[in-house]
């Protein structure tokens, strides 16, 4: 389990020395107390609560627990998709419940990258449109070394030209993150990357999303419910009941798949000392 120094306030106190970019000690996200409750009465569901958190550049996370465990609502608050209940979350040296709508509007477009299970590309254009799509609106210039660096990285020199209809799923996928990267977001957030793609085409672009965090230095978090697609991460964290109730650094295969086991593993219950339901992880204390 990692136990570092949580230091969220680097994103906001003048007085810290600045990282130096690249600086894999950076936080570049990160929650305190993050809660998040929908609905009220007795519809009330806490989908998150009190989690803490600190992401660090060019770290690769991914997020696991049981369905309705909270993993997608953590994701969408630390994105910006969702407004949180209490807390406080910072991306990108902003705290995201000071901004408001138009603000948030642009700090989601520009720090945070998003690749879904379903590729969502746009049929019509080529590979390369579709990267470029983001900045194209923005009204952004296209770096071409960072371009082609991307590009490189995700092994699509030779596919620019295609259209969705004529790349293989695991391709499509890479486009999708190729597309992420290119605006060089803060954050890259994958909701489930590999659920629509066969095993081995999911363990390439999970190799890709490897290399984006070792060789481009891109912060990655993966929501995934694949113990396998976790394994390759550096860090995973365990949701339950909306809760953190783990977090592991650089866990295997078959220590996820124990941890997960119902009959063995840390969830769907919280775990705590001599059942006081007490989180296992000092929430306060992960990085
Ligand atoms: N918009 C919403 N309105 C009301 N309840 C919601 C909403 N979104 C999520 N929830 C509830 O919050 C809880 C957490 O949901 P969430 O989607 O974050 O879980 P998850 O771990 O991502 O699940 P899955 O693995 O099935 O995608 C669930 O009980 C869910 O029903």
């Amino acid at each position: 389990m990692s136990a570092h120094p949580h230091p969220p306030d680097q994103l906001t106190d003048p007085g810290r020395p600045a990282p130096t970019p690249g600086d894999r000690r950076e936080v570049v996200a990160s929650a305190e107390d993050l809660t998040k409750v929908y609905g009220s009465g007795r519809t009330e569901v806490r989908a998150v609560s009190g989690v803490s958190l600190s992401l660090h550049r060019g770290s690769f996370t991914a997020v696991m627990g049981q369905s309705g465990s909270g993993k997608s609502t953590l994701m969408h608050c630390l994105a910006g998709l969702d407004r949180i209940t209490s807390g406080r979350v910072f991306l990108g040296g902003h705290e995201l419940s000071r901004l408001n709508d138009k603000q948030l509007t642009l700090v989601r477009r520009d720090k945070v990258g998003f690749v879904f299970q379903s590729f969502n590309l746009l049929p019509t254009l080529t590979a390369q449109q579709n990267i470029e799509l983001p900045l194209d609106l923005a009204g952004r210039r296209v770096d071409p070394d960072h371009f082609r660096s991307v590009v490189d990285a995700l092994g699509l020199g030779d596919r620019l030209r295609h259209r969705p209809s004529e790349l293989s799923g695991g391709q499509q996928q890479r486009v999708a993150i190729a597309r992420a990267l290119l605006t060089r977001p803060d954050v890259l957030f994958a909701d489930e990357p590999t659920g629509a793609l066969d095993s081995a085409t999911g363990e390439e672009v999970l190799a890709h999303l490897r290399h984006s965090a070792d060789e481009l230095d891109q912060t990655v978090v993966m929501v995934t419910h694949d113990a396998q697609a976790a394994s390759w991460a550096d860090r995973v964290l365990l949701m339950a009941d909306g809760h953190l109730v783990d977090d592991l650094d650089s866990p295997s295969r078959e220590q996820l798949l124990e941890l997960l086991n119902p009959a063995t593993g840390t969830t769907p219950r919280r775990r705590g000392p001599a059942g006081q339901g007490r989180p296992a992880v000092d929430e306060g204390a992960t990085a």
